[in-house]
């Protein structure tokens, strides 16, 4: 695979991505553009949703082990993360809101498209001069309670997608059943109408 002029670290990831969107199927396993983690008791949860509806955010868990924050293969006995590492979003990005990805700032990690002071090397994560696209990619060991290797055996999943909805479309759905619990941009609601 070649890319060329490109300006986003993102085309190197989903480049290899859609590669795996061919060969995967051919061996009978689904290739899955979401987050992952694993509870206390190995339940699974997949986190499905457009760019910035949170799968980073929300697979970073501190209560639960990360398996990875955006691309997975899927089997029959298990959910395996293909990358080694994370790419979060990182505008205003805070410590006291996402402690675990601020702690990733460090040596080892490649922030893109962000504005920082070249003297004190301070970056503004609130800065969105260049784009509002800013990143960070870090290993996937940064975050503490990563699971190496990053694989969850399937006993009971969880599928998560993460969507903005109006009230109207949350009533809509409360009317399913099994009775999903919506994950929006604004926050997390187990539907109770
Ligand atoms: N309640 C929330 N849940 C998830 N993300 C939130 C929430 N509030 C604000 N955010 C912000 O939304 C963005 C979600 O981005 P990210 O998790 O990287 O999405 P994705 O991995 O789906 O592209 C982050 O910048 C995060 O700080
Ligand atoms: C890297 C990307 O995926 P996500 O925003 O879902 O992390 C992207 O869409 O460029």
């Amino acid at each position: 695979m070649v890319i060329l002029g490109t300006q986003y670290a993102g085309e190197m990831k989903k480049g290899l991505f859609s590669l795996m969107h061919y060969l995967m199927p051919k061996r009978e396993i689904l290739s899955l553009h979401s987050g992952c983690n694993m509870g206390k008791s190995e339940n699974v949860a997949l986190f499905f949703g457009l760019s910035g509806m949170g799968k980073t955010t929300l697979s970073t868990d501190n209560n639960r082990e990360l398996i990875g924050d955006d691309e997975h293969c899927w089997r029959d006995n298990g959910v395996t993360n293909i990358e080694g590492g994370c790419f979060a979003k990182c505008i205003n990005l805070s410590k006291e809101i996402e402690p675990d990805i601020w702690n990733t700032i460090k040596f080892g990690t490649v922030l893109e498209n962000v504005v920082f002071d070249e003297h004190t090397r301070d970056v503004d994560f609130c800065d969105k001069s260049v784009t509002e696209n800013t990143r960070a990619a870090y290993p996937i060991e940064f975050i503490p309670n990563a699971r190496i290797p990053c694989v969850g055996l399937v006993r009971r999943t969880s599928f998560c997608w993460l969507v903005m909805l109006s009230e109207f479309c949350l009533r809509l759905a409360s009317s399913l059943w099994p009775r999903p619990c919506i994950i929006s941009s604004v926050g997390i609601r187990r539907l109770s109408f």
